[in-house]
């Protein structure tokens, strides 16, 4: 045990779970406080290394969140919406730090965060990279250079287990977009296009979604006007980049005073 702050990572088992695992384990700012999969699951009860396919690590994977959180100083969570609010819950009882990359969360299931976060800080991006980050700042000023002359489109792609859709970084590009232009996204997106559409309606911005094999993450952000096209793109090409901005984030809450923040705030863009 040493003085370091310790970070329990949920969905242990899940790809992102594992790269957070090791990102945690690799830091000399954090130290692992445990590992929580769902009732259940064949790794709960098994060490954690073991589990992962390598050498012993001396945790014991647990379906036990609370007592898990009650022994550490933030939480790290890619899991899944109705599973977050549960550990939004029991970390705002324990007072850990809560980081949450899950997406696809309902804007009635982010609310029900908000009374959690009057307890404890949250820290909660659909994307945790610097580079995405960046990005979404590049697309605000753009957006706010142009008019609705320049059509905009947010183009994802991502690997073929992804359930939600758009993804979480398209729809903080999104808003990054109709922030940049001044209006709320919510009364120009169109996430859906098939059939007779009819024409693009001006000042609209669209998603379009790609699924397929191992791609980790794309994003592109478009603005097509007569005679030029601006594209604004990220490439995942490692889930570490996630990993990583997950454990700053965790290490940034630390001392902080409750409520919602986001990567903006950790990085200070
Ligand atoms: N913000 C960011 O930077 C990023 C966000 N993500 C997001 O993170 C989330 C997870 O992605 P990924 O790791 O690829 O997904 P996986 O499906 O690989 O992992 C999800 C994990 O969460 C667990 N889980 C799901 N539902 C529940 C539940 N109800 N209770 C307890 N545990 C549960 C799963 O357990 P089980 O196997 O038993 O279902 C699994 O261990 C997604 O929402 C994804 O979009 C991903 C990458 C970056
Ligand atoms: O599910 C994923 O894999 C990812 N999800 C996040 C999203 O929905 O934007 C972030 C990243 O693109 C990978």
């Amino acid at each position: 045990m040493t003085d370091l702050p310790g970070i329990v990572i949920t969905g242990a088992s899940g790809r992102m779970g594992q790269m957070l695992i090791k990102t945690v384990l690799e830091s000399d700012k954090a130290r692992l406080a445990g590992a929580v999969e769902r009732t259940g699951h064949d790794w709960v009860g098994r060490d954690l290394g073991e589990a992962m396919g390598g050498t012993p690590l001396g945790v014991t994977v647990t379906d036990d969140a609370l007592a898990a959180f009650t022994q550490a100083e933030a939480v790290i969570d890619f899991t899944a919406p109705e599973a977050t609010i549960a550990f939004a819950k029991l970390a705002a009882q324990a007072g850990c730090v809560h980081v949450i990359g899950t997406t696809g969360m309902t804007e009635d299931q982010i609310a029900q965060l908000a009374p959690s976060a009057q307890k404890t800080p949250i820290v909660r991006a659909g994307n945790m990279s610097l580079g995405v980050n960046l990005l979404m700042q590049l697309t605000k000023k753009v957006a706010a250079a142009l008019d609705e002359d320049f059509d905009i489109e947010v183009i994802e792609a991502h690997h073929h287990h992804k359930v939600d859709a758009p993804s979480g970084t398209a729809l903080m590009l999104g808003e990054a977009a109709a922030e940049g232009r001044g209006v709320k996204l919510t009364d120009v997106e169109d996430r859906a296009r098939d059939g007779i559409t009819g024409a693009r309606k001006k000042g609209d911005i669209g998603f379009s979604v790609i699924r397929g094999g191992d791609i980790v993450g794309e994003h592109d952000v478009l603005f097509a006007a007569a005679g030029e096209r601006i594209i604004l793109r990220h490439m995942a090409t490692d889930r570490a980049i996630f990993a990583r901005g997950a454990v700053k984030a965790a290490l940034w809450g630390q001392g902080k005073a409750p409520g919602e923040y986001d990567m903006v705030d950790v990085l200070g863009l």
